[in-house]
This record gives C-alpha cells, sequence and structure tokens, in this order.
C-alpha cells in the first residue's frame, strides 16, 4: 500500500491521525467522460469519443469498486468492446501490481510491473493515490477516469449504438430515488465496511459499525416488500449496493469487525444478494479467490499473519424466490 507524490513511489498505510482515527476516502482525480460523439464539454480538455477497442480497463477482481464497473461492462454487452486487466490480488509495499504468478493478468498497455506506472504514464508527475478502477485510452494514451461511480454511467449510456444494447441503469425517471439509495448506501455501507475495518480508534469504529447496521437494517425491511432498491427493475443503485453485498459475509464481518450478524442471517438481503448474483454475466465477475486473497493476504496491519481463512460456505447459485415481489 502506498501513494505517488510527484510521479515517485512511496510504501505507505493510510494516515489517519488527522482525523481521530477515522478513514477518509480521497477523492479520484482523473474525471473525464466517454460520449457518443466526443464532445469535451466546457473546459475544452480533448474529448473522449465511444469506439470499439479504443478503452481498456484495469481492475482488480477483489475490489468491490472495480467490481462495479466489470458488472456494467458485462449488463452492457460490452465484452467485446472494452478490453480488461486484471491486477495481482495481492497488494504490499509496491501497491497494485501486474505479478502474473500471482493471478494478474498482466499488463497488456505497457508491459508494466506495477500499476502505478500507468499512473505515471498518464501524468508523469502524479500525486495521490494508485487506484483501481482505471479507464484508459488507448489513443490519447491517458487516464479517461479513475472513479467508478462516473465509469459505470459512461458505460450505461455512452456505447449503445455500438452494442445495440439499450437497457438502461440510470433511467431519468428514477434519478433522484437512485441518488436518494447512492447517498446513504455510499457512506454508511460501500465506504462504512471500511470505515470500520480501517478505524485506528474504538470511537471511529463503533460510529461506522452502528450506521452500516442501521442502514442494513433499513435496507432489509425495505427489500421485504420491493425486488430492487427502486422497485421493478435492477438500476445502478443495485449494482453499486451488490459490489459490497457479496463480499459481506467472506470479508468485512471477520476481516472489517462488521459482525453484528452476517448478512446470510437477514430475512431479505440474502435473496436479493441472489438475485443479482443470477442475473446474467453476473456471477462471472465474481472472483472468491481474488476477494479473500486480496484482503486477507494485502491488510498485515489487520492480519499480520496473511492467513486467508477457508469459509464461508454459501451457495449464492441456490434459488432466490423473489420473482414474487414483481407481481406483488
Ligand atoms: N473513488 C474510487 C475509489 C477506488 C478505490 O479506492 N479502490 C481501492 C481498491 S478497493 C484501491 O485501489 N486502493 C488503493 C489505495 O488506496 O492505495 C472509485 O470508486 O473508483
Amino acid at each position: 500500500m502506498g501513494m505517488l507524490v510527484e510521479g515517485k513511489w512511496h510504501d505507505v498505510w493510510y494516515d489517519t491521525s488527522g482525523s481521530k482515527g477515522r478513514f477518509i476516502r480521497e477523492d479520484a482525480q482523473f474525471r473525464n467522460w466517454i460520449t457518443v460523439d466526443g464532445s469535451a464539454g466546457d473546459s475544452g480538455e480533448a474529448g473522449f469519443k465511444a469506439e470499439s477497442g479504443r478503452y481498456h480497463l484495469c481492475v482488480s477482481l477483489a475490489c468491490p469498486w472495480a467490481h462495479r464497473t466489470l458488472m456494467m461492462r458485462s449488463l452492457k454487452g460490452l465484452e467485446a468492446h472494452i478490453s480488461v486487466s486484471v491486477v495481482s490480488p495481492i497488494m504490499l509495499e509496491h501497491g497494485w501490481t501486474y505479478h502474473r504468478d500471482e493471478g494478474s493478468s498482466g499488463d497488456p498497455l505497457h508491459n508494466a510491473e506495477f500499476h502505478h506506472q500507468i499512473y505515471t504514464a498518464a501524468q508523469e508527475d502524479y500525486s495521490g493515490r494508485v487506484t483501481v478502477p482505471v479507464l484508459w485510452d488507448k489513443e490519447q494514451n491517458t487516464i479517461v477516469s479513475n472513479e467508478s461511480s462516473e465509469i459505470i454511467r459512461m458505460l450505461n449510456e455512452a456505447f449503445n449504438g455500438i452494442t445495440g444494447n439499450q437497457d438502461d441503469y440510470y433511467p431519468v425517471a428514477l434519478r433522484d430515488q437512485i441518488k436518494q439509495w447512492n447517498d446513504r448506501i455510499y457512506p454508511a455501507i460501500n465506504n462504512g465496511v471500511y470505515r470500520a475495518g480501517f478505524a485506528t480508534t474504538q470511537g471511529a469504529y463503533e460510529e461506522a459499525y452502528r450506521t452500516l447496521f442501521d442502514a442494513l437494517d433499513d435496507i432489509d425491511a425495505h427489500l421485504g416488500s420491493h425486488r430492487y432498491l427502486t422497485g421493478e427493475r435492477v438500476t445502478e443503485a443495485d449494482i453499486r449496493l451488490f459490489t459490497t453485498l457479496i463480499r459481506f459475509d467472506a470479508i468485512y464481518h471477520g476481516h472489517f469487525k462488521c459482525n453484528r450478524q452476517r448478512l446470510e442471517d437477514y430475512d431479505h438481503i440474502p435473496g436479493y444478494i441472489r438475485d443479482i448474483y443470477q442475473l446474467p454475466g453476473v456471477a462471472d465477475t465474481v472472483d472468491f479467490d481474488h476477494i479473500k486473497t486480496h484482503y486477507y493476504a494485502s491488510h498485515r496491519m489487520i492480519n499480520p499473519t496473511g492467513v486467508v481463512p477457508l469459509g464461508p460456505d454459501i451457495d449464492y447459485a441456490r434459488p432466490h424466490g423473489r420473482e414474487r415481489l414483481i407481481a406483488a
């Protein structure tokens, strides 16, 4: 774990000393947009036009933020149009790497050994965290975006003319509802599990834990009468929630101390997880080997031995029974 300072790699863990032990996630810095016609917006920088074969995603199969982009790529039928490389699940003093012997696909873009080389290839003097996902433009040789919430919106709408896939996970009529869910779920759940797991004081941990389970309780109750968060159709809010939920019992419950209960012990959340898991193509984006190896073997500050637990043994392919909520 580390970061770049003016293009040079430094091996440092998250600094919580100025925030009373609270983990604060840094904002992503590359925030450009792919559009249908490549229009650059008002700021005048070069635009990014949706084209088949031009863009590439660098992901970790372990990372819930990167997982959003893989899910959207799959649901929108973009596999043949946007290529992917996968980092090693083990992230230690060099940050994310492309070590093939540890399960990485290698880096087809620059044959880089380290993911931070992708950042300095885009911007020589980059300062900041070196995260996945990264959406890379092979034409301009630069990073379009390293913010998953924005990448999934681009994948949802910019490539429809190329794929013919018109499925809309961010429909205009549901945007207010989606925003309300995202605004609650991001701090309390997506980032909430990290706030619990990376807290370095008892108070910071307890605050995150309570907020997390309050939100999960509310969602479980909501899902008792709604198949998906906004009702009858899957939206980006479900995709964003799913990537945290699918990791919860295997990782966050133990490793991040989110252990009031397992998600499997809720009434409605387990069926909801399986419902999304069983959407076409989604199961193929879930890799528990990478997920478990990454968290348990990389966060040596939390798990110094790096030993990876064998359980839990949960069958996400078993029937979910949630079709009944559509007719209700
Ligand atoms: N806001 C970013 C966050 C991405 C992120 O934090 N990814 C984690 C992996 S789960 C990462 O790469 N962390 C490395 C680091 O912080 O040094 C997004 O949603 O894309």
